[in-house]
């Protein structure tokens, strides 16, 4: 297996070196246009104000497929249809190690809500908004491959 993305390097990790990955669903919503949707870390949380996907912690028992589909409804409102496994990337933060299971999701039903106060913005290549959250950064390379830009990842 590759070795975790390291955020914030400078800073200790609570936990210390074995500590457990969490696992975490992620929604990568993409619209007819190819826009995605970002949404900004509520008060409250780590990385408070940074964009990223919206998505969650997997509870135990659930598989990453029924952990986007809760997440998902219960952060903004939506339910979603085919979920499509897209890539895996591990992260090592210094609140915790988290294995990101970034997932593609094309279409859902009802209409975006914040239930947690957040903020969300339809983006395309270069995003707009800042600070991207440093898991986040990866998936606009990924995009920006797929989609054919050279050197435009924020
Ligand atoms: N949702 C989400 N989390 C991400 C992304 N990138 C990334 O590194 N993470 C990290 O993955 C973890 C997700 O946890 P979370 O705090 O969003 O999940 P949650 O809603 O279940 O948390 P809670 O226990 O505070 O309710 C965090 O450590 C977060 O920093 C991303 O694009 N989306």
């Amino acid at each position: 297996m590759s070795e975790p993305l390291v955020a914030d390097g400078h800073r200790p990790r609570e936990g210390g070196p074995d500590r457990k990955e969490v696992e975490v669903a992620v929604g990568v919503l993409i619209r007819d246009d190819g826009a995605f949707l970002l949404t900004s870390r509520p008060a409250g949380k780590v990385y408070e104000g940074y964009w990223e996907f919206p998505g969650g912690k997997v509870e135990p028992g659930e598989t990453v497929e029924q952990a986007l589909r809760r997440e998902l409804q219960e952060e903004i409102g939506v339910t979603i249809a085919a979920v499509h496994p897209w890539r895996v990337e591990r992260v090592d933060y210094p609140h915790a190690l988290v294995r990101l299971n970034f997932c593609k999701v094309y279409e859902w039903s009802g209409a975006l809500h914040m239930h947690e106060g957040q903020q969300f913005a339809w983006q395309q290549l270069p995003v707009t908004v800042q600070p991207v959250l440093p898991g986040t950064v990866p998936v606009l390379k990924w995009f920006a491959e797929e989609r054919g830009f050279v050197g435009a990842t924020h």
